[in-house]
């Protein structure tokens, strides 16, 4: 049965593997009604394995997953919460010979259609044109409706904005905001970290099929949230500028293997490397004392101090890996991270 007082998504120990390879490995974590949930990962972390498991599209090879009170591997329960869900899947595929229109209808004959003139008004599209001559935003603002027409308690979405345009992505965020000031629950799958600092009361962070981080966005970003520039006449082993508070030290002059030199700062590329002095980029909690004690040892050339911006964030839960790229926010996302 569902109970109204569980959380919204309840994973305990969850793991799935495809024969031997890995999808998800001992995931645990609740989702609360009413929260924005944000579900990161780069490419191949786990992120579809997990939803899939969610919708009972998939058996879990061991642990447990609870969607609104009911267990998803038993069909005739999991099959009476969906009543409240809505699903956005990240490559959303309509039968495309058919008008937006008869789309909705047919959804809407199966599980309600309330909210559909309103959800239209924000989410405008040509409803009389068969979806085959949609473009992709477009589509991608038709399956919004579809997904929140039958106003379900709780949206489990992969990669919602995919294909939107700015005001339409800032649309989308108000609804979401909205959802949990009417105690609704969204959870979703995303690469771009100005939505994520946006919309998210919490956040996850999978990779290699693991759970590595789950925290409030601020909390991730106070834990790791201060990046250091310096540049010393010296050229230390990056390990020697270690101290605790600080998440990740890299020489980024071209003198270690770590390069994180496209992050930002233009004129960077023009000093390093020529003489005997290094510059490092270390990610810190707020430990200024520790810093100004650590760089004693040196002389420092220049210094420069700020607040991370997610992406370094992610840069350091990514590991710094290739990986990281996909974190890149899309041009047309706009957004402040
Ligand atoms: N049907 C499948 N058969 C075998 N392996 C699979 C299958 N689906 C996913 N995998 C593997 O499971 C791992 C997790 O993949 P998953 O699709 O869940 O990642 P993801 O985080 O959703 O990635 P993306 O951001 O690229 O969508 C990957 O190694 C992937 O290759």
């Amino acid at each position: 049965m569902t109970d109204a007082n569980a959380a919204t998504i309840e994973v305990s120990g969850l793991t799935k593997y495809y024969g031997d390879v890995r999808g998800a490995e001992d995931v645990t974590f609740d989702v609360e009604r009413g929260e924005i949930f944000g579900f990161l990962g780069p490419n191949g972390a786990g992120k579809s394995t997990l939803i899939r498991v969610l919708l009972g599209l998939l058996e879990p090879t061991s642990g447990e997953a609870r969607l609104l009170g009911s267990d998803v591997t038993a069909r005739d329960e999991l099959l009476e919460a969906k009543r409240n869900l809505g699903y956005l899947p990240s490559d959303v595929a309509f039968y495309d010979r058919v008008t937006g229109r008869e789309i909705l209808d047919y959804f809407g004959g199966i599980r309600g259609d309330e909210r559909r003139e309103e959800l239209l008004e924000r989410f405008p599209v040509p409803l009389d044109r068969t979806v085959k001559a949609y473009s992709s935003g477009n589509r991608q603002k038709l399956a919004i409706v579809a997904t929140f027409m039958h106003d379900p308690d709780l949206v489990i979405m992969d990669e919602p904005t995919s294909g939107l345009d700015p005001l339409v992505q800032n649309e989308f965020y108000e609804l979401l905001d909205e959802q949990r000031e009417r105690g609704k629950t969204s959870f979703f799958s995303s690469h771009i970290l100005s939505e994520v600092r946006r919309v998210c009361d919490r956040v996850g962070i999978i990779r290699d099929g693991r759970l590595i981080e789950l925290d409030t966005v601020e909390g991730i970003i106070e834990e790791s949230g201060t990046v250091v520039r310096v540049r010393l006449a010296e050229a230390p082993d990056p390990e020697a500028l270690r101290f605790p508070g600080v998440s990740s030290v890299e020489r980024i002059d071209g003198g270690s293997d770590v390069g994180v030199g496209d992050l930002e700062s233009p004129g960077d590329e023009s000093r390093g490397g020529d003489d005997a002095g290094a510059t490092y980029q270390l990610v810190l909690s707020r430990e200024f004392d520790a810093l100004i004690d650590r760089l004693s040892a040196y002389t420092v050339d220049d210094l420069e101090v700020r607040e991370a911006a997610l992406e370094d964030v992610f840069m350091h839960f990514y590991d710094g890996s290739g990986a990281a790229a996909d974190t890149a926010e899309p041009p047309a996302a706009g957004g402040d991270a």
